[in-house]
């Protein structure tokens, strides 16, 4: 019996995964990574850092991030309290999806995961007050190779659950560069 089931998004290497929840008269236990069950399913990144942040309010936006290659990270993000919406955008030049975007929505409830992989850009908004998400990264912080893309770019017209009245930003990723112009460290290239 697989203990996770995993589907593509509409960029396929983007992946939304649901684990198994073994519920009984205690709670519920469930397997929330296995290397083997992802590897199986062709995710085959070797996690190095775990990462946990806590956003206070409805309408925390965080990103859009990535650092650039070597130092790139593929994702494996889930909430543990509350809830966010997801975002991945293809900034993977030569990919038939490049400047595209998909999004899930992840809560606690539900225990969904995103796998972001390299060659994507990353961020989320909260949709509850007291959100917390915790992902695991297969590349260590380099924080000299970080780079980001606003979140509201009108050219990539991410579909946020969230106005910009609600929005808020760290002080860094509110003067974030646009879309247009941007110089992408990230080559598209077609897995065997
Ligand atoms: C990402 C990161 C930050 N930090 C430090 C740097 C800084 O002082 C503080 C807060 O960092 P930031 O403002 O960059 O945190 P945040 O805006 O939450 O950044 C995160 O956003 C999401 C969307 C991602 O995809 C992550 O990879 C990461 O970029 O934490 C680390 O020590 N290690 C890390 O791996």
């Amino acid at each position: 019996m697989s203990k996770f089931a995993f589907e593509p998004l509409a960029i396929p290497a983007v992946v939304l995964i649901r684990p198994k929840k073994f519920g009984d008269a205690r709670g519920y236990f469930m397997e929330t990574y296995s290397a083997k069950a992802f590897a199986a399913a062709g995710l085959d990144a070797v996690f190095v850092q775990d990462n946990q942040s806590l956003s206070a309010a409805r309408g925390v936006v965080r990103g859009l991030h990535f650092q650039a290659p070597p130092a790139a990270q593929a994702k494996l993000v889930r909430v543990l309290k509350g809830a966010i919406f997801d975002v991945a955008v293809d900034i993977r030049l030569g990919s038939p999806s490049y400047g595209r975007w998909c999004a899930a929505t992840l809560t606690a409830e539900g225990a969904e995961q995103l796998f972001v992989p390299h060659g994507f850009a990353h961020g989320f908004c909260t949709l509850e007050a007291g959100t917390e998400v915790v992902y695991k990264v297969d590349g260590p912080y380099a924080p000299e190779t970080e780079g980001g893309i606003a979140w509201n770019d009108p050219d990539l017209a991410i579909g946020w659950p969230i106005t910009a009245a609600e929005a808020q930003l760290s002080g860094k990723d509110a003067v974030l560069p646009g879309f247009a112009g941007f110089a992408s460290p990230f080559r598209h290239e077609a897995r065997p």
